[in-house]
């Protein structure tokens, strides 16, 4: 099977790498590699030189072409090789085509019936989800399953990886001016605190602190709002958790979905804090033992303070393919309001992982 990576040594595909590599996925296939700036120059993994990621001709030679190179090149390059008659599967991890109909959302620990359904149905073009999406229906598998959600909102604590390598890098830049600027009073146990906090005040809302990617001060802050304007007052990421949810699980009734998206100093794991309304009462254990059984990658922590702070943080999740829920218990509100809280790494499952599993899903069919 020949296919083709585009957009393999940006962040998210830099892990695409990583993961293919350490599951030995390579060697079922014939990779392909394509650049839309370095054509010509060496292929990683012995693979030849470098192919333009804009030559049709080429990319109609794939059985498979998975792309990690972002929405502008789907938007350009897809309806081309399509118009040009190939009818080879296109993997993506941009959310240009998310909603198309003709498109799957694919996350298959959670809806590999719809991939086989649509694998069967000749459907061709198969698309990660977004990150957000994807972690928390990772972590909740086993109440969507079991028919648990009447609604849900999720108040998020996304990392700064979703924006992009160099929002990772603006975030450590903001972290070391603002520790500049104190720096010395910090050496000085007997420093006074309100002078440091006047100082770092002064630097988040003052011009020298480096703001050209977020456009704002993160670091000793956050940003609650993610993506641009849609409608109702929500931001495009919000208005994701719908939409495509409900894609995802192809759900007969739409289940309500909403909440506020906000961006936080943390690296690359999203965490979110969940509201589920129940559609009946269940026992807080068999709702338990419904999360933890539902994959092998979605852990049940007890709630408990030891386990949540040890085991439930970006610093304990980031790198692994985890996908912890936690802090699981009945709301004051009534047995049928649920509390939980889940973290996971965007770049895994979030962004690379999916993409991953589907390249292994087509070999293995
Ligand atoms: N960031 C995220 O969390 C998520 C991103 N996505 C999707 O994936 C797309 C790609 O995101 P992301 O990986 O963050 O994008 P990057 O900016 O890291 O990489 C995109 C492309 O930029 C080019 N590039 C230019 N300079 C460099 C450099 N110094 N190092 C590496 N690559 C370079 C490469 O293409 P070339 O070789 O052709 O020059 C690369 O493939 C996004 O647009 C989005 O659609 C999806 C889910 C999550
Ligand atoms: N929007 C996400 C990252 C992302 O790329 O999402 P999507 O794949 O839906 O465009 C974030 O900022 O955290």
């Amino acid at each position: 099977m020949n296919v083709g990576f585009i957009g393999w040594r940006g962040m998210v595909g830099s892990v695409l790498m990583q993961r293919m590599q350490e599951e030995n996925d390579f060697a079922g296939i014939n990779p392909v590699f394509f650049s839309t700036s370095q054509v010509g120059q060496e292929a990683p993994f012995d693979a030849g030189k470098l192919l333009d990621a804009k030559d049709v001709d080429e990319l109609k030679k794939l059985d498979v072409i998975v792309t990690c190179q972002g929405g502008d090149y789907t938007k350009e390059i897809h309806p081309r090789l399509r118009a040009a008659g190939w009818n080879g599967y296109w993997i993506d991890a941009a959310s240009a085509l998310r909603m198309e109909e003709n498109a799957v959302i694919i996350l298959d620990p959670v809806n590999r019936d719809v991939i086989d359904a649509a694998l069967s149905a000749g459907q061709k073009d198969f698309i990660g989800g977004n990150c957000t999406v994807s972690l928390m229906l990772m972590a909740l598998g086993g109440l969507f399953r079991a028919g648990l959600v009447e609604w849900l909102t999720s108040m998020t604590y996304q990392a700064a990886s979703g924006a992009g390598a160099p929002n990772m890098r603006e975030l450590l830049a903001q972290m070391g001016h603002l520790h500049a600027s104190v720096a010395d009073e910090l050496k000085d146990p007997a420093s006074a605190i309100l002078e440091i906090d006047r100082k770092v005040t002064a630097e988040l809302q003052g011009d020298a602190i480096p703001t050209d990617h977020f456009g704002f001060p993160l670091a000793g802050s956050l940003l609650p709002w993610i993506d641009r304007e849609v409608e109702d007052g929500q931001s495009r990421e919000e208005w994701k958790g719908y939409a495509e949810t409900n894609k995802i699980l192809r759900s007969e009734t739409p289940i309500p979905i909403d909440g506020i998206c906000v961006r936080v100093g943390a690296m690359r794991c999203h965490s979110q804090a969940l509201t589920i309304k129940l559609t009946r009462d269940v026992p807080i254990a068999d709702i338990e033992d419904l999360l933890a059984n539902d994959n092998e990658w979605a852990e049940l922590v007890p709630n408990t303070r030891e386990a949540t702070l040890s085991r439930l943080t970006p610093a304990a999740v980031s790198g692994t393919l985890k996908t912890p829920v936690g802090r699981v218990r009945k709301m004051k509100m009534g047995p049928r309001y649920l509390s939980a809280f889940t973290c996971g790494d965007q770049l895994l499952w979030g962004a690379a992982e999916p993409l991953r599993r589907m390249v292994r899903i087509l070999v293995e069919k």
